[in-house]
């Protein structure tokens, strides 16, 4: 079933106590307040994985940011999909811009963690998005197409039911800059058309589509508002509990 979430990316911020801390700020908003039916998830780094787990309830479940192209071995300073699933985590997010950008993750390498991620039983939070000078040239469909076709259209129907995949525009993150609802809502339509295409009105339904770029508590409701936008993957804002949870409440 297509679920509302809000997930957010903590990247590199947060002692491991601080972490703790803010988790435990998270959960205790999250229990005491209706946030009806929306799935949260908080992405932490990899060290506060396990801590964050056992402060959270069942209301919120958590995501590592990253993990090994590899199971085990030889790979220095490397975390793999199972040592995540040992944790406790439920999620893990791949192919963020960043990662795409500063550390050289290509669809290809993302095909093998993607398969990982499934094969240990954590669900994919796939990132795709445009750089500002593809959309300028109007490549900005293509782009985001290809990204999802070459890093996820190996999968059976089945597993491709288990991903989320999350629309961030690479202009709009961190830079204040959000894309417009109108903006959000088009390339949300063009990514379920495409996922019709290849799977089918059934499964392309039921996958839920985040928004990431600058999402804050006084657009999300507007972004929210959209037949296609499922729910937001917030970075920035997701760093002080009082702006998480007004993401949470705007659907
Ligand atoms: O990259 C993002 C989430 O993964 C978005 O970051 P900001 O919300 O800080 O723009």
């Amino acid at each position: 079933m297509r679920r509302k979430i809000v997930a957010g990316n903590w990247k590199m911020n947060n002692t491991l106590e601080e972490g703790v801390v803010l988790a435990k700020e998270i959960n205790e908003l999250v229990e005491k307040t209706d946030i009806k039916d929306v799935n949260v998830i908080i992405g932490t780094p990899f060290i506060h994985l396990t801590e964050v787990n056992k402060v959270v309830g069942d209301k919120v479940a958590v995501a590592a940011q990253n993990c090994a192209d590899q199971t085990s071995g030889a790979y220095t300073g490397e975390i793999s999909a199972p040592m995540i699933q040992s944790t406790g985590s439920k999620y893990v997010i791949l192919g963020h811009s960043e990662r795409r950008s500063y550390y050289g993750e290509t669809n290809e390498i993302l095909v093998k963690k993607v398969n990982l991620t499934l094969e240990n039983n954590l669900l994919p939070i796939f990132c795709i998005g445009e750089v500002l000078e593809e959309r300028q040239a109007e490549k900005h469909f293509d782009v985001v197409k290809s990204q999802i076709a070459e890093g996820l259209f190996h999968l059976s129907a089945d597993d491709f039911g288990k991903i989320v995949l999350a629309y961030e525009p690479v202009w709009a993150i961190g830079t204040g800059v959000t894309a417009s609802s109108a903006q959000a809502q088009e390339m949300h339509a063009f990514i379920r058309k495409t996922l019709v295409e290849q799977y089918g009105e059934e499964v392309a339904n039921n996958t839920s589509i985040l928004y990431g770029g600058s999402c804050k508590p006084s657009n999300a409701k507007e972004l929210f508002a959209n037949a296609d936008v499922d729910g937001g993957l917030i970075g920035g804002a997701s760093l002080k509990a009082e702006d998480f949870m007004g993401i949470i409440t705007a659907f």
